[in-house]
C-alpha cells in the first residue's frame, strides 16, 4: 500500500528545546492508527506536521506523496481532515451545527456569504447521522456539551472528503457515556473501508477503538515503540512509554491498562 504520510529522520526543534528527535514513521492507505504518548511527548506536534501545520528542523516530511517545503500547503490541506483543541477554539460559538460542517468546504470557520449547494447540505447531513449528533444540526455551538462538541468538529474534519483524518485527543474531557459513543463511531469509522486513513492521538488505552490497526508510542520526543496493534500494544511497550510498570488487558477489541503491583 502507498504511503499517506511518511516521516523520515523527523527532528523539531524551538529555541533550545527538541520537541521532536529524529522520528521515522509511515503510515499507508487503509491503517488506522493511534498515537499514545505522555503529556509533552510531542505527539501534537507530529500531527502538526502531518497537518502540515508546521515543517521538521530536519529531515523530510511527506504528506500525501508532497514532500513539505517543496509544496503549497493550502492545496494540500482540504485533502487533510484535522480536528484538535486548537481548530475547536476558532469555531464562532454561534454557529449552527450545520454550517460548522458546511463551511469545512471553503476551509474557513464561520459562515458569511458562500452559497452551498444542496448537494453539500445533505453530504454535511449524512456525515452528522454518521457521528451520531444529525438531530443538533439547527443547534449553536456553543450550546453543546464537550461530546456532541468533538462529534460535530470530526463531522468538520469529514466534510471536504479527506484521504488523511488526524485526531487530536478527541476523547479529551469527555464523561464515561461520551468516551464510548465516540469510541463506537470511531469504531464504525475505522470498520469502513472508504473512511480515510485515520490517526488519532490519545494519552489513555480505553480510548482505541476496535478496528484500528497500528499503533505508535513516543516519549520524550523519540519514538518508543511502532506497528500493529496486536503485536506492539503491550504492557512492556506501555512501561517504557508511561515510565511505569503497567498491566495490560485486552477484550472484545477494546484495552484497559493500570498500574502493577509492586
Ligand atoms: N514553541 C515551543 N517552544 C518550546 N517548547 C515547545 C513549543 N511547543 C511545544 N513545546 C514543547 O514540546 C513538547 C512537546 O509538545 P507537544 O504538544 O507536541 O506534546 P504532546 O505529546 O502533544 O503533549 P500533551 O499530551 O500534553 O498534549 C512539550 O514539552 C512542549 O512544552
Amino acid at each position: 500500500m502507498a504511503p499517506v504520510l511518511e516521516l523520515a529522520d523527523v527532528t523539531v526543534r524551538r529555541g533550545t528545546h527538541t520537541l521532536l528527535d529524529d522520528v521515522s514513521w509511515t503510515v499507508r492507505e487503509g491503517e488506522r492508527w493511534v498515537v499514545l504518548g505522555p503529556n509533552g511527548a510531542g505527539k501534537t506536534t507530529m500531527l502538526q506536521i502531518a497537518a502540515t501545520q508546521m515543517h521538521p528542523s530536519e529531515g523530510t516530511a511527506t504528506v500525501l506523496g508532497e514532500i513539505l517545503g517543496a509544496v503549497d500547503v493550502f492545496e494540500l490541506r482540504p485533502r487533510i481532515g484535522y480536528t484538535s483543541a486548537a481548530v475547536a477554539e476558532r469555531i464562532p460559538r454561534g454557529e449552527r451545527v450545520l454550517d460548522v460542517v458546511l463551511t469545512a468546504s471553503y476551509g474557513v470557520t464561520g459562515r458569511w456569504r458562500e452559497e452551498y449547494e444542496e448537494f453539500d447540505e445533505s453530504q454535511a447531513l449524512l456525515i452528522l447521522r454518521l457521528m451520531g449528533v444529525e438531530h443538533l444540526v439547527d443547534r449553536t455551538f456553543g450550546t453543546l456539551s464537550e461530546g456532541e462538541r468533538k462529534r460535530v468538529l470530526i463531522a468538520r474534519a469529514l466534510m471536504t472528503d479527506p484521504e488523511l483524518l488526524l485526531l487530536d485527543e478527541p476523547a479529551a474531557g469527555l464523561d464515561l457515556g461520551g468516551r464510548e459513543d465516540l469510541v463506537s463511531n470511531l469504531g464504525k469509522l475505522a470498520r469502513d473501508p472508504e473512511a480515510p486513513v485515520l490517526v488519532l492521538v490519545s494519552h489513555h488505552v480505553e480510548e482505541v477503538p476496535p478496528g484500528f490497526t497500528h499503533v505508535l508510542m513516543v516519549r520524550e520526543g523519540k519514538i518508543t515503540a511502532q506497528g500493529p496493534i496486536a503485536e506492539t500494544l503491550t504492557a512492556q511497550n506501555l512501561a517504557i512509554t508511561f515510565h511505569m510498570p503497567l498491566i495490560l488487558e485486552e477484550r472484545d477489541g477494546r484495552y484497559a491498562a493500570r498500574r502493577a503491583p509492586r
